[in-house]
């Protein structure tokens, strides 16, 4: 069956803008049943999850509505859009702090007037005491906490980005790495990081170290770049970086050398990490 039958057949509809699809998300995504969509309402703000990224994240069909498209609808405009969109709605499910329409004037109350089929709200979903939103993921991000973004995410902060020339010397002088450029995606904090990468189109994630941050140590440049630690590889087009965990600060070493010392310390410990998780 194509998207666009399956979405036409659904009775069930998540709202939100789903930017990283976080655990909170996933909430709401547990009570759409067999026949759900996902809707998302995009804002151009996505960075965590860009555009269909979201769609690593669920096997659900998703719908993408413009927020400059729809922002000016009343209520009334905005479930006659839903409706036509999915003539077989039976379901909606949205969060506690769900708003929609001019100035987001109305919320999960007003869906429940306006809608005459059934109007799920999920309860706030928290962790350790402390609520799941996008805004705080991408605060974690920034600080390089990837660890509690992670956990909050429910998985990987991942980005993807196509396969960019590095300086050159990498694998002359230091470690060969794939350099990426993550158009859209939210970059982490200065520094290096245990992670694992994807190749191209293949199945698996290497186990790797990256350097995200500007080269201070040569030519400034900014990169972002992974060195595989089980083999050389070959990768012709992109690659995907999915983050671990922070290992050290961006520094601005005397010389090649003891770059190339930290750099061997990095590789010890991404190993290590690695190797523990694989127990
Ligand atoms: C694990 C790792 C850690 C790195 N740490 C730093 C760093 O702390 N400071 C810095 O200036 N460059 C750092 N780099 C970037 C190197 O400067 C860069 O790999 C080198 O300039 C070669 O770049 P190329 O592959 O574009 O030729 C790091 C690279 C890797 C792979
Ligand atoms: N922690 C949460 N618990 C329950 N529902 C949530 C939670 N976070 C988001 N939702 C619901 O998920 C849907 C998508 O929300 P939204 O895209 O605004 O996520 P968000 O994480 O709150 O983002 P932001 O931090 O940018 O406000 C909405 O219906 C919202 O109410």
């Amino acid at each position: 069956m194509s998207i666009a039958t399956t979405m036409k057949n659904s009775t069930a509809i998540a709202i939100g803008g789903f930017d990283g699809m976080h655990i909170g998300h996933q909430h709401l995504f547990a009570e759409l049943g067999e026949h759900g969509t996902i809707v998302v309402i995009e804002t151009g703000y996505a960075n965590i999850t860009p555009k269909e990224e979201r769609e690593n994240f669920s096997h659900y069909p998703i719908l993408y509505l413009e927020l400059d498209e729809i922002r000016h609808l009343d209520g009334d405009a905005f479930i006659s859009l839903l409706k036509s969109e999915f003539p077989k709605l039976k379901k909606i499910v949205v969060g506690y702090d769900f708003h929609f329409g001019k100035d987001r004037k109305y919320s999960f109350e007003d869906l429940k007037t306006l809608f005459s089929g059934e109007v799920k709200v999920v309860e706030e979903v928290t962790l350790e005491g402390d609520s799941i939103h996008s805004h705080k993921i991408r605060a974690k991000v920034k600080i390089g906490d990837i660890k509690g973004a992670n956990d909050f995410l429910g998985h990987n902060y991942t980005i993807m980005g196509a396969l960019v020339a590095g300086q050159g010397i990498g694998k002359k002088e230091l470690v060969a790495t794939i350099n990426i450029e993550a158009t859209g995606f939210l970059t982490p904090k200065e520094g290096v990081y245990v992670t694992l990468t994807r190749i191209d189109d293949e199945e698996h994630y290497h186990p790797s170290v990256s350097f995200v941050g500007h080269r201070v140590t040569t030519d400034g440049s900014f990169a972002i770049e992974s060195h595989i630690l089980d083999g050389e590889v070959i990768c012709n087009k992109k690659a995907r970086i999915s983050f671990v965990s922070f290992i050290r600060d961006n520094k601005k070493f005397d010389s090649i050398a003891e770059l190339k010392k930290a750099i061997k310390s990095d590789i010890n410990i991404a190993s290590q990490k690695l190797k523990l998780l694989q127990l």
